[in-house]
């Protein structure tokens, strides 16, 4: 037998130790979760009713991890990866699932957060559906390491839970112009080995049936009938399928309550101001990259848009700007994986607009939010999924609250 890493920890499991288990369920990670004697064990790659056979590789203070060897009991919901790499590459974790139980996972998941973490029993909707479930990612960025004897290694991703890079040639959720191209991306990083002195990490942005290479370069995507210029090396939803709906969603959500004005929170380059404009008298977008805000002033010029206005600076800061009244003024916000600061929510809650309506591809920060937004007196209204990211654990949800009324 292989021997222990330095770090293992004996108990309960030996180092290797094959045990057989029944998954319960899926963690927020995607990794399914068993029990034996109460001790809990996570092993990925395998599903809810399945009984499988796994191998320990690490014991913690209260719970085990193990490698998947073999399912012994198939849940009728597994079926055929697309991706030889599945099981190995770090960037699925659900291409053995259905679509439809892939979509009832997230649900349950944003619903199990919200019990869990917030202590709310919550509806959620059911979590809608991608358009196109293969071939739906408009940017992948492969890495490769530091160069060895002038010689590129593996070029592609992280594989699970392990650190050196794995070979990606093709990739079933990028787009079929990133396919396409990627096979002469990777052999002239190869042929150019010499120049890298350190590893890198190599764009494919499609944009308009092309495939941009080059991180500076500004490139356009269509979101129904507008268009949006940004860099292609820039942060933008990357999943343009499913855009409308996503945007239409929160349009509805936003003008819900009659609100007469809209202030966009983390705006980026305007998706959601600029979609959402025609449904306000005045739109005011905050985002802390000087370039993105100006990406959106000149992406409203570009649509005719006259009734958004965009400042360069950190959210919170918005609410010492703004002259729209708080009781007709909806405010969306669109914070990166971490959520909110503390001076943002405390700044929102002093605001107390009549609805915000939370846009967030971290459930688990977003319900972290939701609860001192409670507290500081908005409802929760609604709960809507949506699933930018088929065949990976990540999804995106839009959360509706409204301020409550004192009397
Ligand atoms: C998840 S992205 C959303 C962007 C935009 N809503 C979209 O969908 O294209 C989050 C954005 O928040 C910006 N951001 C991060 N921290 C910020 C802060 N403290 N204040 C304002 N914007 C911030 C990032 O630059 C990024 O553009």
């Amino acid at each position: 037998m292989q021997r222990p890493p330095k770090k293992f920890h004996p108990h309960p499991f030996a180092y290797h130790q094959e045990i057989e288990l029944r998954i319960d369920a899926l963690s927020n990670l995607g990794v399914g979760i068993g029990r034996i004697d109460g001790w809990v064990v996570f092993v990925p790659f395998c599903l809810p009713g399945e009984l499988v056979k796994a191998r320990v590789f690490r014991n913690d203070k209260n719970c085990s991890n193990a490698d998947l060897l073999e399912v012994l009991e198939a849940s009728p919901e597994r079926g055929e990866p697309k991706c030889p790499l599945f099981g190995t590459c770090g960037g699925c974790q659900y291409q053995h699932l259905s679509y439809q139980a892939q979509l009832d996972w997230k649900t349950r998941q944003v619903g199990e957060l919200l019990q869990h973490m917030a202590g709310i029993e919550f509806p959620v909707l059911p979590c809608i559906p991608s358009p196109k479930i293969w071939n739906y990612r408009s940017k992948i960025t492969p890495h490769f390491d530091r160069p060895k004897d002038g010689v590129i290694g593996p070029i592609g991703f992280l594989p699970n839970g392990r650190r050196s890079i794995i070979d990606v040639p093709q990739c079933p959720i990028a787009m079929e112009e990133i396919n396409a191209a990627l096979p002469r991306e990777r052999e002239s990083a190869r042929q150019r080995a010499k120049q890298f002195k350190k590893g890198a990490t190599l764009l494919l942005r499609a944009t308009e049936g092309r495939v941009e290479t080059n991180p500076n370069a500004v490139v356009t995507e269509h979101v129904g009938e507008l268009s949006f210029d940004f860099l292609a090396g820039e942060f933008f939803q990357n999943n343009p399928f499913i855009l409308p709906a996503f945007t239409g969603h929160a349009a509805e959500e936003a003008k819900a309550g009659g609100a007469r004005f809209l202030v966009d929170a983390y705006c980026g380059s305007g998706l959601f101001a600029l979609t959402l404009a025609k449904n306000f008298e005045q739109v005011a977008g905050v985002e802390v990259s000087e370039a993105a805000a100006d990406w959106a002033r000149r992406n409203a010029e570009s649509n005719g848009i006259t009734n958004a206005r965009f400042l360069a600076a950190s959210a919170e800061t918005i609410f010492a700007d703004i002259e729209f009244p708080a009781n007709e003024t909806a405010v969306l916000i669109d914070p990166p994986r971490k959520g909110c600061s503390p001076e943002f929510l405390e700044q929102l809650i002093a605001f107390a607009p009549s609805r915000v309506v939370y846009v967030s591809c971290d459930p688990a920060t977003q319900v972290r939010d939701l609860a001192i937004l409670k507290q500081g007196g908005f409802e929760l209204q609604k709960v809507q999924p949506f699933d930018l990211f088929p065949h990976t654990r990540h999804l995106e949800c839009v959360m509706t609250l409204t301020r409550r009324t004192t009397d």
